[in-house]
């Protein structure tokens, strides 16, 4: 079932008689500049010479071939780690530190079994010392991720795809202005991803959020972003920079303009996944843990 947006205070909900409007983005935008990254205990620069941006409310893909430095460009994003060179500006400040403004989803939905659904969906707020606002907000974010009737169940007796999106509540409650994640449905079968998909982009484009998301699925990248950023490994470099211009029945799939956009990623994404590997230089005072 398709989720609805219940937040009463979303400018995004639609009167009886007024159709429902996509509102102004109050999501994040996001400048990335001059960016490169080398790990300590890597040969080599991870990340070289990124540089682009992400308008506010737009849904991006990384897409690339395992350890071309995806989710190391991620975690900059959020401010767990900092960048070699360069920097990541959000909204018109370079990033140095963590923000409940940008919040990371992981693969795993790191839930504690024994508190229930609605505990659980109320931790960034405790987090971020909005005790206060759990009462209102908690039953409206899990009508808004299509648990409503879970509130009181242990998150224990979840199936994957709902733990999901117990973290998706979770995640959301504190009203980011972006998400990222992280391959978040790669453990889930084809028709719960496919579903959470479907979700994660229609709560983000009601919301006005800016959404980056993780991936080497192309089928993914294609259902769920307005543009897709593949990289390329050893260095990651930006490979190509590509808008995707289906319409959101377009991106259910089975279309042919979804086999054509999905064809054409593809050929993106074979052509990064074989450019050749570059050796680069790091110094000592360009290192980081
Ligand atoms: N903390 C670290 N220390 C040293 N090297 C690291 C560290 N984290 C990642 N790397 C290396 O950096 C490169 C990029 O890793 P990263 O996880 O960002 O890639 P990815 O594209 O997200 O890969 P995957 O799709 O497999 O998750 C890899 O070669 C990885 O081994």
């Amino acid at each position: 079932m398709a989720m609805t947006l219940t937040l009463s205070d979303s400018a995004a909900q639609g009167t009886q008689d007024a159709p429902r409007r996509r509102p102004a983005p109050v999501g994040a935008h996001v400048a990335i500049k001059g960016l490169s990254h080398a790990y300590r205990r890597h040969d080599g620069k991870v990340l070289d010479g990124i540089d682009f941006e992400i308008k506010a409310g737009e849904v991006v893909a990384l897409l690339g071939r395992s350890g071309c430095g995806k989710s190391t460009l991620l975690h900059m994003l959020s401010g767990l780690t900092h960048p070699s060179e360069g920097e990541v500006v959000i909204n018109g400040n370079t990033i140095r530190e963590p923000s409940p403004k940008w919040v990371m989803m992981f693969q795993a939905p790191s839930l504690f079994p024994w508190m229930t659904v609605a505990q659980n969906a109320a931790l960034g707020l405790k987090f971020t010392r909005r005790n206060d606002q759990i009462a209102k907000r908690i039953p409206e974010i899990l009508d808004l991720v299509d648990l409503g009737a879970f509130a009181d169940r242990n998150a224990q007796e979840l199936s994957g795809g709902q733990q999901q999106r117990v973290a998706l509540a979770r995640s959301l409650a504190p009203k980011p202005e972006m998400l990222l994640l992280d391959e978040p449905f790669s453990a889930l079968d084809a028709f719960t991803r496919r579903n959470l998909q479907r979700d994660v982009r229609q709560i983000a484009r009601d919301l006005g959020l800016t959404l980056v998301l993780v991936t080497h699925d192309v089928g993914e990248a294609v259902r769920m972003a307005d543009r897709v950023i593949v990289l390329k490994a050893n260095p990651g470099r930006v490979f190509e920079d590509t808008v995707i211009t289906l319409s959101e029945e377009e991106r259910s799939g089975g279309s042919d303009e979804f086999q054509a956009e999905h064809s054409r990623l593809m050929n993106i994404y074979s052509q990064a996944a074989d450019a050749p590997g570059e050796a680069t230089e790091t110094t000592n005072d360009f290192t980081q843990i």
